[in-house]
């Protein structure tokens, strides 16, 4: 995607095609940053200081991680102490164990002379395959906003409410969630999109919505708490979220705050749709309220908000008394009877097994 007239993905290989540069996320939307990864102590740190976030832009800073850490030793031991470290990083989304584990599917069967080579080659494999992944995600999430549109006789912009940020820079590019968003603005298709500001950590605020501004697409930013308001006056025609980790009966655990959308959707008989790739859907997994490992992020996420001051200065402020205590699970899990339909890039199926073994039906066991 372009940024100040430059096109730009989320990760890319460095022009010594050694280490790897990032966007600092945690910069946005007050400043453009951009910072090299040396090495897998680095990658780690980026991952979890949340520099790169969102589930499938993790795998992918994973895969290049493992290069980084092959860099100081190639052993099959060294490689998967490595794995587990990086697993760690995040424990909710999924796309992160995806990649480990094809990382080391491809090198630990190679001669130790040949996994450096290879690793680079894995890593860009991956994120390549992600841009055309969501890039199909686009084209069957346009489809249907294109028939929203149609059923609403063309009749003013199609409304889409989306929550955290599942943009491209929750990708390599495109995005989940938006991807369809930017696949209806470039048919010509009218949208406006409602950006939850996702607190605590504000990914809408701050992401979604620098995402759009520099797309030029119509949005408005929303508290949390507005969604249900907007849906139960007409204002919203559709739902298009993004997800971590799906289970293989549909359940999608996504950003905090996702499960109540989804129920003031379904009150509203509004389409709740959930973007995602084959990579976010865990297949061991059945009920994902009881077996979805859900992180716990610091308390004070949710005690200070970061900003801006009027003299331009980015800082954290105090919301609440020193001596309240916070609680801050960053993911909830929608049950799959409140998802209308997963948008992934073989097609749109319904939220369930057999509409996940339709489209990939290699999965059957
Ligand atoms: C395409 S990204 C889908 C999800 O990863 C996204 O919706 C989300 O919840 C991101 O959470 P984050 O905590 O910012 O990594």
């Amino acid at each position: 995607m372009k940024v100040n007239g430059k096109v730009y993905r989320s990760i890319w290989l460095a022009d010594d095609g050694v280490g790897v540069e990032i966007i600092d996320q945690t910069q946005l939307p007050f400043r453009f940053v951009t910072v090299r990864l040396n090495t897998l102590d680095e990658a780690m740190d980026a991952i979890s200081r949340m520099l790169v976030r969102g589930a499938p832009l993790i795998g992918a800073t994973a895969a290049y991680g493992i290069c980084l850490g092959l860099r100081e030793g190639v052993s099959s031991e060294s490689l998967e102490k490595m794995a587990v470290r990086l697993v760690s990083c995040r424990p909710t989304a999924v796309n992160l164990r995806w990649a480990v584990d094809r990382m080391l599917r491809v090198l630990l069967p190679l001669p130790e002379k040949s996994r450096l080579l290879e690793a680079y080659q894995e890593a860009a494999r991956i994120c390549e395959e992600d841009v055309q992944t969501n890039e199909a995600i686009g084209r069957h999430g346009m489809a249907l906003i294109r028939d929203i549109w149609h059923s609403k006789q063309k009749n003013g912009p199609v409304n889409i409410l989306t929550h955290c940020n599942a943009g491209w820079l929750a990708t390599v590019d495109w995005g989940t969630a938006l991807a369809p968003v930017y696949a209806a603005a470039d048919e010509g298709i009218p949208v406006h999109i409602w950006v939850d500001e996702t607190r605590p950590r504000n990914q809408g605020a701050g992401l979604t919505a620098w995402e759009l501004v520099a797309a030029d697409i119509p949005h408005h930013l929303i508290t949390d708490n507005t969604g249900g308001h907007l849906m139960q006056h007409g204002l919203v025609d559709c739902c298009i979220v993004g997800s971590d980790r799906t289970t293989a009966a549909g359940d999608v655990c996504n950003k905090i705050g996702t499960y109540l959308k989804a129920l003031a959707a379904s009150d509203n008989n509004i389409p709740f749709y959930v973007a995602l790739p084959g990579s976010t859907v865990d297949w061991t997994l059945h009920d994902g309220l009881a077996e979805i490992p859900i992180e716990e992020r610091d308390e004070l996420e949710v005690l200070r908000i970061r900003g801006k001051d009027e003299e331009g200065r980015v800082c954290a402020v105090a919301i609440a008394p020193e001596a309240t205590p916070a609680l801050n699970p960053a993911f909830d899990v929608t049950p799959a009877r409140l998802v209308t339909g997963l948008i992934t890039e073989r097609g749109v199926c319904a939220a369930g097994r057999i509409g996940l073994l339709s489209l990939y039906p290699e999965q059957a066991q």
